[in-house]
């Protein structure tokens, strides 16, 4: 059984408005059901989390569901403004970050995770928070209340305080789901062939030109080590200029690609890990040199890259997007597995002794077009049991995104 899906994530630094991202007019949204919007990182969001702004917290749209908001994000009265938001900007003015919350910052000050089931959760709400929380309106609050209820974490208690206000202490016990789907976050310069690696993965094909402003989600359901896993891949835009500190909250392993051709791009890579080595110690990091068939043009060497990958104890491999996809699907199905392994706390596992082998992808995502040059690969929706064993709504999907190269947003939207 294969579930895909897609989510288009409002790129970095760009201005979006919540209420077109997740309203009727590109029939996304609809008038019943829930919404998505995810908050990409940096971008300037308006009406998203204001109570009454721009219509996105109700009515037209439903409910929406904020499944990330970006690092250092805050929101002030229905913009989303990053970085620093000073204390003593409003009343609605909250500050939302994904893992940091500094107390002092803010009037109100709210801290927030993404859940397992990609809902907000408020995670916590600093101890000087003297105000009413005007800005978030209820239905956040229900979603808390609900996802709680519904929740196998007994650990969340929730408590309604000042008003509207509500406290909620959530801890983050992401590290600790077995269950939940591996999550990979495909990073590296501009230009690398991030997409289309992603894409040759997943669907087996090669595209040249992909859409290089935003970050993909791509959900699905793969053979990993014999066993059906979900798995997300993030295909991250290389407009951020560095490593997202929500692409490092997120993702439990990462795929940290450069192009053999460009040294530029190697320089990054290296940065990324040093990066990671700090920041994810215990995440697994594959590296991938990639585009090996322009070895007429190579800047890097392979033995360089080989080393710096081992001195940071990263899986390293050398291909051709373009070339051929076998060697593709063995490098990531090999790393899945090894994330699946470690994630499983299987001692017996050695990922960098580990004999390769080619595992059959059952997932993939269509195109809509040109179908995939096998028939092994399918589409098929979950149904109601299915989709509670994958612990995501998948409420909504967008049959036009599930073409890769699908340059978004797409019209018309299709919901599921
Ligand atoms: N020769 C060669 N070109 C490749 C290979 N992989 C990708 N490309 C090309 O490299 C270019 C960039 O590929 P993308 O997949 O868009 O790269 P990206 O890293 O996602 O780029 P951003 O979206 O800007 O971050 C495209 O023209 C691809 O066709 C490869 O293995 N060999």
């Amino acid at each position: 059984m294969v579930g895909v899906e897609v989510e288009r994530i409002i790129g970095c630094g760009r201005n979006s408005s919540g209420s077109k991202s997740c309203g009727s007019s590109d029939g996304c949204g609809g008038r019943s059901g829930d919404s998505r919007i995810r908050i990409g990182f940096g971008s300037h969001i308006g009406g998203v989390f204001v109570a009454g702004g721009d219509g996105v917290d109700g009515g037209d749209c439903g409910r929406v569901v904020i499944e990330e908001v970006s690092s250092s994000a805050g929101v002030d009265n229905g913009r989303v403004v990053t970085d620093e938001v000073s204390s003593g900007i409003g009343v609605d003015n909250v500050r939302v970050v994904i893992d940091e919350v500094s107390s002092g910052v803010g009037v109100d000050n709210v801290r927030v995770v993404i859940d397992e089931v990609s809902r907000v959760v408020i995670d916590e709400i600093a101890p000087n928070v003297n105000q009413p929380f005007s800005c978030i309106p209820l239905w956040i609050l229900e979603d808390i209340k609900d996802y709680i209820k519904r929740s196998s974490n007994k650990r969340a208690e929730t408590k309604v305080c000042r008003g509207q206000s509500c406290k909620v202490i959530m801890k983050d016990d992401r590290s600790n789901n077995q269950s939940g789907p591996l999550r990979v976050a495909v990073v590296g310069a501009s230009e690398v062939g991030k997409s289309a690696l992603t894409v040759r993965y997943l669907t087996k094909r090669f595209i040249g030109e992909y859409r290089s402003d935003t970050d993909m989600l791509y959900r699905c359901v793969l053979q990993v080590d014999g066993a059906p896993q979900p798995v997300e891949i993030m295909d991250t835009s290389a407009s951020c200029q560095t490593t997202s500190h929500a692409h490092l909250q997120w993702a439990e392993a990462f795929v940290v690609v450069y192009a053999i051709n460009d040294k530029q791009s190697y320089s990054q890579a290296a940065n990324t890990l040093k990066e990671l080595n700090e920041r994810r110690p215990s995440a697994s990091v594959l590296v991938l040199g990639n585009k090996s068939d322009l070895g007429h043009l190579r800047e890097v060497e392979e033995v360089e890259a080989r080393t710096l990958a081992l001195n940071h104890s990263a899986r390293f491999s050398e291909l051709s997007t373009a070339e051929s996809c076998a060697p593709v699907s063995e490098v990531l199905n090999n790393f899945l597995k090894d994330v699946k392994s470690q994630r499983n706390g299987n001692q017996n596992s050695s990922p960098k002794l580990r004999k390769i082998s080619v595992t059959k992808i059952l997932g993939s995502l269509i195109g809509r077009s040109s179908p995939p040059p096998t028939p092994v690969t399918h589409l098929i929706i979950l149904d109601k049991d299915e989709r509670n064993k994958l612990q995501t709504p998948l409420r909504r999907l967008c049959r036009p995104c599930l073409r890769p190269a699908h340059s978004l947003p797409c019209s018309p939207h299709t919901a599921v």
